[in-house]
C-alpha cells in the first residue's frame, strides 16, 4: 500500500530474472534527461555505487554529452540518443524521468514539443514501469503552483496556473504529468515518486540557459550589465546542486526514490531573494563595476515563489545545505573555466 493510501492494485511484477538474485543487488537505473544540468549530477551520485547500472536517455535539445563524459566507455554505463515522445524498450528496476527543458527560453520555443515532452514522454515511461515492473520518479516542478497565491507554497496547495498561456505548455504539462503518475499508480499499482523541484543552479548549468542565476554569472563575468526582468521585486528561492560540496537536492531525489512515499515533495531552498537582491548579491561576489539594469518581464511570470520544506525534512530527514553566498561563488568557478575568462588577482 503506498503512503497516500489510495491504490488498491500491487505493483506489477518484475521478470523472473530480475527477480533473481544476482539482480536484486544489482540495480538497473535509467535516467532520462540524464545529459541535463541536474540529470548529469544525479548520474554522478549514481554512478559512485558500484551496484548500478545506469542508462541514460537524451535527445541532446538542452542536454550535452560534455556533462557525462567521465563515465563515457564505463562498464556499468550506457548512452542512448533517444526522444522520450516515442516508446523505449529497456530491462531496468527503477525511473529518473527528468526528460524536458527547463528553461522558460528552451521551453516556450518549442511549446508542442514541450507539452508532448510531458504528456507523451510521461506516459512512455509509465508504459515502460508498467511493462518492466520498475519504480518511476517524476522531477515535477514549483511551476505546477503558478503564480502563488499562498506563501510559502505546500503540497497541499493546488496552485494558480493560467492553462492557455505561455508557460503553460510547461506547468500544465507537468501537471498532466503528475495526474499520469498516480492515474498509473491508482489503475495499476505501479510504484510512483514525485519531486517538486523549485528554482536550482550550480555548475554544467548551460552558460546561455537563459535562466536568471546563469545569466547574471555569466553577464558578471563578462562585464555586462545585469538584467533584472520588470518589477524586480519577483522573488524565487535558489537551491544548489551539488553531490560534491555537501548533500542537496541530487541526494533528496534519491531518497525520495528510495524512500515510501509516493510524495508529491517539495524540493528546495527556502531562501527567498528578491531579483535586485540577487543581481546585488552577484555584483558584490563577481563584480562589482557592472550595473543594474531594468529590462522587460514575460508574461505570468510568477510573482513570489518559496518551498514549504517541512515534508522533505520530516520524511526524507532532507534539507539543503549550501546558502547563495556559499553557492554563486563555486558556480562563477565552473562558468569562469567554461568561458576560459579566469578570476583577476
Ligand atoms: O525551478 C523552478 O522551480 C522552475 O523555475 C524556472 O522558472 P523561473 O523561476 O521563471 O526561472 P528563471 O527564468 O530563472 O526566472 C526567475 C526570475 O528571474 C527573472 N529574470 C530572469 C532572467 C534574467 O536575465 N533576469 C531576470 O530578472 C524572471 O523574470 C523571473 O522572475 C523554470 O521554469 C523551471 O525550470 C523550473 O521548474
Amino acid at each position: 500500500m503506498a503512503s497516500n493510501g489510495q491504490t488498491t492494485k500491487s505493483p506489477p511484477s518484475p521478470s523472473p530474472l530480475r527477480n533473481s538474485k544476482f539482480f536484486q543487488a544489482n540495480m538497473r537505473i535509467l535516467v532520462t534527461g540524464g545529459a541535463g544540468f541536474i540529470g548529469s549530477h544525479l548520474v554522478d551520485r549514481l554512478m559512485q555505487n558500484e551496484k548500478n547500472e545506469v542508462i541514460v536517455v537524451d535527445n541532446y535539445f538542452t542536454g550535452s554529452k560534455d556533462n557525462l563524459k567521465q563515465w563515457i566507455g564505463h562498464p556499468r554505463f550506457e548512452l542512448i540518443r533517444h526522444d522520450v515522445t516515442e516508446p523505449l524498450l529497456v530491462e531496468v528496476d527503477q525511473i529518473y524521468h527528468l526528460a524536458c527543458p527547463a528553461s522558460p527560453i528552451f521551453y516556450k520555443y518549442n511549446p508542442v514539443k514541450t507539452i508532448k515532452t510531458n504528456v507523451m514522454g510521461t506516459l512512455n515511461m509509465l508504459g515502460l514501469a508498467k511493462r518492466v515492473g520498475a519504480r518511476i520518479l517524476l522531477t515535477s516542478t514549483s511551476e505546477v503552483y503558478g503564480d502563488p497565491l499562498v506563501h510559502p507554497q505546500e503540497e497541499s496547495y493546488w496552485g494558480n496556473v493560467n492553462p492557455i498561456g505561455v508557460r503553460s505548455c510547461y506547468d500544465e504539462g507537468k501537471r498532466v504529468a503528475e495526474t499520469l503518475m498516480f492515474d498509473y499508480h491508482r489503475q495499476h499499482g505501479i510504484e510512483i515518486r514525485i519531486a517538486r523541484i523549485f528554482n536550482t543552479y550550480g555548475p554544467r548549468m548551460n552558460i546561455d540557459d537563459g535562466r536568471v542565476v546563469s545569466n547574471f554569472i555569466a553577464q558578471a563575468i563578462r562585464g555586462e550589465s545585469l538584467t533584472v526582468q520588470l518589477p524586480g521585486t519577483q522573488t524565487r528561492s535558489f537551491c544548489y546542486v551539488s553531490d560534491m560540496v555537501c548533500k542537496t537536492r541530487v541526494d533528496g531525489l534519491i531518497r525520495l526514490m528510495e524512500g515510501d512515499n509516493t510524495g508529491p515533495i517539495n524540493i528546495g531552498n527556502p531562501g527567498e531573494f528578491t531579483m535586485v537582491e540577487l543581481a546585488e548579491t552577484v555584483k558584490e561576489l563577481i563584480n562589482p563595476n557592472v550595473k543594474i539594469i531594468s529590462v522587460e518581464n514575460t508574461p505570468d511570470d510568477p510573482r513570489q515563489r518559496k518551498p514549504d520544506i517541512t515534508k522533505a525534512k520530516e520524511l526524507l530527514g532532507w534539507e539543503p545545505k549550501v546558502k547563495l553566498r556559499d553557492g554563486v561563488p563555486l558556480m562563477e568557478e565552473d562558468f569562469r573555466q567554461r568561458l576560459a575568462v579566469p578570476k583577476k588577482v
